[in-house]
């Protein structure tokens, strides 16, 4: 006989966060609505190589995988050959350095929902596929880097999510078990890294998600702030995390 299919609980149960020593938090889409400077980076790039500009719809179902990703997608989405990515990348890295959190916003919630967390005892590092070049200014320009023991881009370790290895490797640096670290991002890359490796995860409901709703990914709940994570208990019961 067949087995039945196991389940998961979702919907169910608040999640607590006294089962969590620390959190690993994405940045683009989770703390950073950095759609915009995708944008304006890619279309200067795209512009340097006489190539057409691209629009931020379509941008947005590129984004989540890293840059050499986000590149190579729109060169293809525009016709470029393969042979222009390396005049490419240098463009897009000179761009972006210059603009980078120019034509971006923190989403709300984030810095009192990251202070809630850390008042409940989680430490926190943030994991980004961003290079890390790109990712420490951000935080620092949008206040967010004082949150965070650790900082890693995507080019910090051998692979990227969604493979576990670089939350693995968080967890190492905070000296955690992935079971007791909560991995809090925007999309089914952080999911899948999160499941691989062992952690708990929770999704935002606002980030990018490859174009794709978020709330048809397998993750253990959904938030529509970091402060509704951070300060669940305070909220009415009807609100609180499904785990
Ligand atoms: O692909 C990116 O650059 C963004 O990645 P992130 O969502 O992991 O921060
Ligand atoms: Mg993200």
């Amino acid at each position: 006989m067949v087995a039945p299919p196991i389940i998961r609980r979702v919907n169910s149960q608040s999640i607590d966060l006294s089962h969590f020593d620390a959190a690993i938090v994405d940045l683009d889409g989770t703390m950073v609505d950095t759609l915009g400077d995708f944008v304006v980076a890619l279309n200067l790039m795209l512009d340097d190589l006489a190539l057409p500009a691209v629009d931020a719809a379509r941008v947005e179902t590129m984004v989540g995988k890293g840059s050499e990703h986000l590149i190579q997608s729109v060169l293809r989405h525009v016709g470029a050959a393969d042979a222009l990515y390396e005049r490419a990348w240098e463009r897009y890295q000179h761009h972006y350095l210059a603009i980078n959190g120019q034509h971006s916003e923190v989403y709300e919630g984030v810095a009192k929902g990251l202070a809630a967390l850390q008042e409940r005892g989680l430490r926190l590092a943030c994991l980004t596929n961003k290079p890390t070049a790109f990712a420490l200014p951000l935080l620092a320009t949008k206040g967010l880097d004082g949150y965070f023991e650790q900082v890693f881009g995507g080019d910090a370790f051998e692979r990227k999510k969604p493979d576990p290895l670089p939350l693995l490797k968080t967890c190492e640096a905070l000296g955690t078990v992935p079971a007791r670290t909560l991995m809090v991002g925007d999309s089914s890359n952080d999911a899948k890294a999160a499941r691989a490796a062992g952690c708990p995860v929770v999704l935002v409901s606002y980030g990018y998600n490859h174009g794709e709703p978020v709330r048809g990914v397998d993750a253990d709940g959904f938030v529509d702030s970091l402060l509704e994570l951070g300060a669940q208990d305070d909220l009415p019961s009807s609100a609180s995390l499904s785990l």
